[in-house]
């Protein structure tokens, strides 16, 4: 399949601290694409990148076809994001955010789509709730469902399942892997290598900004290792095992 995000030489210098270094990779249509490393090694910095929230220092990357930083604008109206720890407006309720973004995303039948989220996402009474009433994990379920309202060809997430009980982490789960197979892809940040070795078809291995490895998660697990054995080998040596 073909390459629906494109990164080469990727940099994003702060004062000191180069946040991410000389990143080349791609990500294939129709992955789903774990972006892994340790506390601080740059993945946050990268989804801001693909999504235009930041301007890279140097190097380029290409999402749907878009220079990010030609087109930033261009490749945020079109990709799902949920940026790490956003939380949706604390002065609207669950219901009037979403319209927002059925406004912001142009959806036509914003009611439908609302009704399936809120079912699914387990909502009950808690759709006219303000937003700041609401508990961490049903925050992070209405900013699931705004990344995914619009249905785009490819979503960037900042640790998905983090705030989620087990059975919510089940449901966005088992939803993932169905919007994947549908020939769209996703993009996710993630430290809970249980689940990337679950879900993902792919990964990068970050640290210090810097890419330790990149492939598909079966080339690790079929030799008998589990993701979580090969991820600490690689980020205490800092070679590829
Ligand atoms: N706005 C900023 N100004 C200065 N330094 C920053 C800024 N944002 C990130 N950094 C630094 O860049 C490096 C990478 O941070 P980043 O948040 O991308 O890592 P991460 O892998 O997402 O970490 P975590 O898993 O802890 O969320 C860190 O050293 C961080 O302190």
């Amino acid at each position: 399949m073909s390459a629906i995000l494109e990164v080469h030489n990727l940099t994003k210098v702060y004062g000191e601290t180069r946040a991410v270094d000389e990143i080349t990779l791609s990500v294939k249509q129709g992955s789903l694409f774990g972006l892994l490393g340790p506390n601080g090694s740059g993945k946050s910095t990268m989804i801001k990148m693909l999504t235009g929230q930041i301007r890279p220092t140097a190097g380029s990357a290409t999402v749907l076809g878009l220079d990010v930083e030609k087109d930033p604008v261009g490749v945020r109206s079109q990709v799902g994001i949920i940026p790490e720890q956003e939380t949706p407006p604390s002065f609207l309720t669950a219901e009037e955010y979403l319209d927002f973004v059925g406004k912001v995303r142009a959806i036509p039948d914003i009611e439908e789509q609302k009704a399936w989220w809120f079912e699914f996402l387990e909502f009950g009474d808690k759709r006219t709730v303000l937003c700041k009433d609401l508990s961490r994990g049903t925050r992070q379920k209405l900013m699931f469902a705004q990344a995914f309202l619009h249905r785009p060809v490819l979503a960037l997430i900042d640790e998905p399942l983090i705030n989620f009980d087990p059975i919510m982490q089940e449901k966005v789960k088992d939803y993932l892997g169905a919007y994947v197979k549908e020939g769209n892809t996703v993009f996710i940040s993630t430290h809970i290598l249980e689940i990337a070795e679950e879900i993902c078809s792919d990964f990068a291995v970050l640290h210090t900004g810097k890419l330790l490895a990149t492939g598909g998660i079966s080339e690790v697990t079929e030799s008998g290792r589990h993701l979580g054995e090969y991820f600490l080998s690689l980020v205490r040596t800092g070679v590829h095992a």
